[in-house]
Parts: C-alpha cells; structure tokens; sequence
C-alpha cells in the first residue's frame, strides 16, 4: 500500500503554507494547486486519499471544480473537504454538500479540528486500500485455487484411466474386467438378458516368446489387441485383457448366437494377421482359442460362474487342436454340452 495523497487547493501560497503546516506530522505524499484547472489536471495523474478545497478562487471556484469531479468516474468517490472563511459558512455549506463536499473546515483552521478531520479520512483511505489488496489477493488465490481444483480432476482421471487400463496393450485390465463383470452380471439378474462372455487365448504363446523373444512377445500381445479394438462392437460391449496372453469380451444383452458371431470375427482376423509363428505345433502363424458362454444371470450366483463357463469351452477349443471357437452350455439349463463353432 502507497503513501496517502492529499491535495491542497488554494489561489493564495500562503493558505497553502498554512495547510502544509497543519498537515505536518502526518505520513502523507502532498499536491498543491492553486487554480481549479491546476487541480483537476492533478486528479488525472494521481489518485488522492483528500482532497483540501478553497471555494473562493477566481475563475473556477471549489463548488465547480467538486462538481466536474463528482461527475468524472475516476475522481468521483475522493472524498472533498471545503475549506471557507467562517463568515460565508452559512451560504457555503448547504451548496458545497450538493456539489459533493464530505466536510466543511472553517478559517481560521483549528489545528485540533482540523488534524481529527483529516487524520480519519486517511485512515478510511488507508483501510480502503487494505480492503483494495486483500481483494486482489483474494482473487488471486480463487484462481489458483481453481487451477489446482482443475488439475486435482485431471489427476484423478488419470488416476482412474491408469488404475483400469493394461499398461501394455491400452485395454481395460482384470480389475475393471472383474468390476464390469460383477456390474454386468447384476444389471443383467434385474433385466433378465442374457449376458455373453467371450474369452480367447494366444495359442502356443509360450513357444513364441522362446522363439522371438519377450519383446516380440510383448510386440505380438500389443498387435492382437488392436486386432481386437478393430472389430466393431457396441459401446456397451467390452474388452480386456484379463491374463499374460488372456483377453475377454463381455456381452452385455447378448445371447449365444451374438457372442459366437463376435468369437468367430474376433479369431478370424486374428487369424488373418498371418503374424508367422514357426514353432507353433498346430500352425504357421499366430493363431487364438476362444471360449464362449452365455447366462441369464441370477443373483443367487456368482458372476465368475460365466467365466468358468467360458473357461471350459475354452478348454476345449484347445484340447480340439486350437484354433477355433467352442461354446460351453450351462448344466443347470441343459446337459452337459460343448459345441465347437470354427477350425
Ligand atoms: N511377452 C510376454 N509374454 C507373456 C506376458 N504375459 C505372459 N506371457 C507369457 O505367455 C506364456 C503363456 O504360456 P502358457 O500358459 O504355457 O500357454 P501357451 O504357451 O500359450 O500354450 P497354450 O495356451 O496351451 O496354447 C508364458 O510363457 C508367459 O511367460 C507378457 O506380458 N509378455
């Protein structure tokens, strides 16, 4: 905060030198002027704490010059103290408050009266200033309190996306596999819909990171699961890799026709890469097996039952040569029953 400004007005240097004399011991930077015009050519340079007006002056009296300051937006809230000889007071007084004195001081001056005037207007100044900078600093803080609130957000979606994508391949991972499931499998007791659960595996995966190498492996495992990102599916179905070389797309309202259509799509394109894998006993190149089952989920279930479900069709897509997709029928609603969809 600045050092509060006064400024003097007085056509007469020696009413000025009387001013400044009252004003001494008091911390303040002071203007003088000693024509109207002079003043209000100062109220565009500096902003005053008070203003010390004469009303008499020739050419601009006090009353004229307090009421272009009253109507100028800058000047119009510095508050004007008419200074006037006591013999005109009555006249001075009730014209000088409409054109916007705050206060009157009478000559002769009384250096008490005087000093108390004005020693409370610089305090209101300086507490207006106080109140000025604490707004600014409290401005400044909201905004660095709503970046901070913008980057807790971004962190925390970050967070989130770090805390249920698989690092490697960018698909969801088991975590949020294993919550969507759960959710799935809730949604789908309460509407009765059938819920499919894809599940797939890289055939000989073992044989090709001995081969090709980890990296390659890790190489063949990110080119498999854009395969899978590819295939178009609904916003509601997803997909994750849930193991090493284990990856799974859940049905939502989907029954077994539905998730064998998106089995056979998912191992056909698979398929079609033609990624070479030559120490694959079953093929030359990288090929999947894939599991399928599909439930009305009930809550007096488990929602892993539909993944060991899949888990068995799966199975046997192996034990059958690999390479293709089996569905695996649920016991309670009929005989135990494998059916084996593609080669
Ligand atoms: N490169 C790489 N390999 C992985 C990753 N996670 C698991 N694996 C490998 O995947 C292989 C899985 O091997 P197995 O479970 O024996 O199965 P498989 O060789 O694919 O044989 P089948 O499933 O019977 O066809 C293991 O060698 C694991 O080390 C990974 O993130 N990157």
């Amino acid at each position: 905060m600045g050092i509060p400004k006064i400024l003097i007005v007085d056509d007469r240097p020696e009413n000025l030198l009387t001013l400044e004399g009252l004003l001494e011991g008091f911390v303040v930077d002071l203007v003088r002027a000693t024509s109207g015009e002079e003043a209000l050519a100062h109220t565009l340079d500096h902003d005053f704490a008070l203003i010390l007006l004469d009303v008499q002056m020739p050419g601009m009296d006090g009353f004229e010059v307090a009421e272009l300051m009253r109507g100028n937006r800058k000047t119009k809230h510095i508050p004007i103290i008419f200074v006037t000889a006591s013999y005109k007071a009555s006249e001075h007084i009730f014209k000088g408050y409409d054109s916007g004195a705050v206060d009157y001081l009478l000559k002769p001056l009384n250096s008490k009266v005087f000093r108390s005037k004005v020693g409370v207007f610089i305090e209101l100044y300086q507490q207006k200033e106080a109140l000025k900078d604490k707004t600014v600093e409290f401005d400044r803080k909201l905004v660095e309190l709503e970046e901070l609130q913008q980057q807790l957000e971004e962190t925390n979606e970050q967070l989130l996306m770090l805390s249920t994508t698989d690092g490697l391949t960018g698909l969801l991972n088991r975590r949020r596999f294993d919550e969507l499931l759960n959710e799935e499998w809730k949604r789908g007791s309460r509407t009765g819909r059938s819920l499919s659960l894809v599940l797939m595996d890289i055939d000989h995966f073992k044989a090709y990171n001995d081969t090709y190498g980890h990296q390659v492996g890790d190489d063949c495992l990110r080119e498999v699961a854009s395969t899978l990102m590819e295939i178009p599916l609904r916003v509601m179905d997803k997909t994750s890799r849930i193991g090493g070389e284990e990856f799974a797309v859940l049905l939502p309202e989907t029954g077994r026709q539905g998730a064998m259509e998106v089995a056979n799509r998912v191992r056909e394109c698979v398929d079609r890469l033609q990624k070479p894998h030559h120490s694959s006993p079953t093929a030359g190149n990288v090929t999947i097996s894939i599991g399928v089952a599909s439930l009305v989920p009930a809550l007096d279930d488990p929602a892993r039952k539909l993944l060991e479900l899949a888990d068995i069709g799966l199975y046997r897509a192996k034990s059958l040569g690999r390479n293709r997709c089996c569905y695996h029928e649920n016991e309670a609603v009929s005989a135990p029953k494998v059916a084996v969809d593609q080669t």
